[in-house]
């Protein structure tokens, strides 16, 4: 509080602190940002929030802070205080899993794509079944099975990844982790090393750890007898980690449980929600239903009815649909939290100073209308046009590729930035694009009863996104 005291306060008419607090966590507490930024466009400013002080920077301070390094800000520290890593054993700094990502997954990512795309083909007419009328669905909870199937592939493999076990653990583990670290920031700093003994939650991260290492062993044991006898084995997690890890099964079986959880904390949640925002959007879009299904049959048939790596670059309205989705559902209004561990001086003469933990805007400038005409509006085709150069390019990049979904930019903090933008990005949107293809290919989505208006965003605090506690109405598209 002492530190972020000396930046302007946006909200100080709102009252007291604990009046601040209350406005925060209500629909006014998103505008605040809104309001900072109009008010001090490139200077920096302060929130009152459920958490403290926040301080904020503006976009344009990421010229400068980009090229500090991770021992002047800092990105672990504040992440692990979000995910209480000294308790819960996660941390944000997990090399195992960078490593993961980005060496294998990334570098292996068409063949990641031919083993996802028949997981995708499997799991979602198996979850959402034959629909011939108008249907009710809740898509968050079909969604998230189909999210750990499909993740899952690529981590235990073609046999595992449909176990009810290992799904319910993966899912129970990332709902229980955020649930455990919300409580424990509650309690004193010499309390919470007690609490993994009384507090229920740890419990459950323990028996979800254990569930899904005994599940593990036997597969690792046998994967690791084929390789020592130079037998054909499946390329998935499993057989990544061992070629690098070498025989020890204890802590391979360890390490392998310690990336599955930390993926499935990462990866599963965000890039379900994500996909599952283009389906709200797309409830009374009828007319760009019709023109996504062609896109993606179009895109089969030209690679021998798969969509590969090559069928999903080709989607350009399915890729348009899903970075305009997450620009009206930004989720966060600020990213990229950082911890000064010195002064940071800005060029404007603002320092920041050591200790700060501070985050910069990003979903203000995805509302500026002179980037996006008629932000508020869900236009399907917007960066089809940007991509494809049929309209001005507002920001002027050299290459207009940067609209794609993936595209991590200063204007674009959805995925961060630099060295630590997310490395999962290009298999969540291979993930999102899957699966968005075969349910769009195989079901109408419709508002409840066919309403004409779709469900209003919820904004409560840092919050914009749907309403994923909503019904949509799936019915199954009969050839
Ligand atoms: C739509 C889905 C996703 C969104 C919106 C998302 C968003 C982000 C953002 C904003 C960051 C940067 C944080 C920062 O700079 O402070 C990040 C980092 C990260 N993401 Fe994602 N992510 C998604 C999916 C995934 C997936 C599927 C994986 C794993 C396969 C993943 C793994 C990671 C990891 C390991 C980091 C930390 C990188 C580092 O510290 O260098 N994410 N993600």
């Amino acid at each position: 509080f002492w530190i972020a005291r000396k930046f302007p306060l946006v909200g100080k008419e709102l009252g007291n602190r604990k009046q601040r607090v209350k406005a925060f966590l209500s629909p006014a507490g998103y505008d605040l940002f809104r309001r900072g930024y109009e008010q001090f466009r490139n200077g920096v400013f302060r929130v009152t929030t459920d958490e403290g002080e926040l301080v904020v920077l503006p976009n344009s301070a990421l010229d400068e802070l980009r090229s500090l390094g991770d021992d002047h800000i800092t990105r672990y520290e504040p992440m692990d205080i979000k995910t209480q890593g000294n308790h819960t054993g996660l941390h944000a700094a997990d090399d195992g899993l960078a490593f993961l990502i980005r060496n294998e997954i990334n570098r292996k990512l068409p063949m990641v794509t031919d083993m996802l795309h028949p997981e995708a083909v499997t799991a979602v007419p198996s979850t959402l079944g034959r629909l011939p009328d108008w249907t009710p669905v809740i898509p968050a909870r079909s969604l998230m099975g189909i999210v750990a199937v499909v993740i899952g592939r690529v981590l235990v493999g073609a046999d595992l990844c449909r176990d009810r076990v290992y799904i319910e653990h993966t899912n129970l583990f990332s709902r229980t982790l955020f649930t455990c670290a919300r409580k424990l920031v509650q309690l004193p700093r010499y309390f919470r090393y007690l609490a993994r003994y009384f507090m229920p939650e740890f419990w459950q991260l323990r028996t979800s750890r254990r569930r899904v290492s005994e599940f593990l062993r036997p597969v690792i044991a046998e994967r690791q007898r084929a390789l020592r006898l130079g037998l054909d084995v499946p390329e998935d997690n499993i057989t990544w980690t061992l070629r690098r890890l070498g025989n020890d099964v204890k802590d391979t079986v360890d390490a392998i449980t310690h990336e599955q959880f930390g993926l499935s904390v990462s990866a599963n949640s965000v890039t379900m929600l994500t996909a599952i925002a283009c389906l709200y959007e797309l409830a009374v879009e009828p007319e760009v239903i019709k023109d996504l299904r062609h896109e993606i049959i179009a895109a089969r048939a030209r690679h021998g009815d798969k969509l590969n790596s090559k069928a999903l670059f080709e989607m350009k309205l399915l890729d348009s649909v899903m970075r305009e989705s997450m620009r009206l559902s930004p989720t966060n209004a600020t990213r990229w939290m950082r911890r000064a561990n010195r002064p940071v001086k800005l060029s404007d003469g603002t320092v920041i100073p050591t200790g700060t933990v501070f985050r910069v805007l990003a979903s203000p400038p995805l509302f500026d209308a002179d980037i996006y005409p008629d932000p508020f509006k869900f236009d399907a085709y917007r960066f089809v046009r940007l991509r494809e150069g049929s309209v001005k390019d507002p920001i002027g990049y050299n290459n207009r590729e940067m609209y794609q979904f993936v595209s991590a930019a200063k204007e674009n903090l959805q995925w961060g930035l630099d060295r630590h933008a997310c490395p999962g990005r290009f298999f969540a949107a291979v993930v999102i694009k899957l699966i968005l293809a075969e349910v769009i290919e195989h079901y109408d989505i419709r508002m409840p009863g066919g309403a004409k208006d779709k469900c209003p965003y919820v904004l409560r605090g840092e919050f914009r996104g749907v309403d994923y506690t909503q019904p949509l109405e799936f019915r199954s598209v009969l050839n």
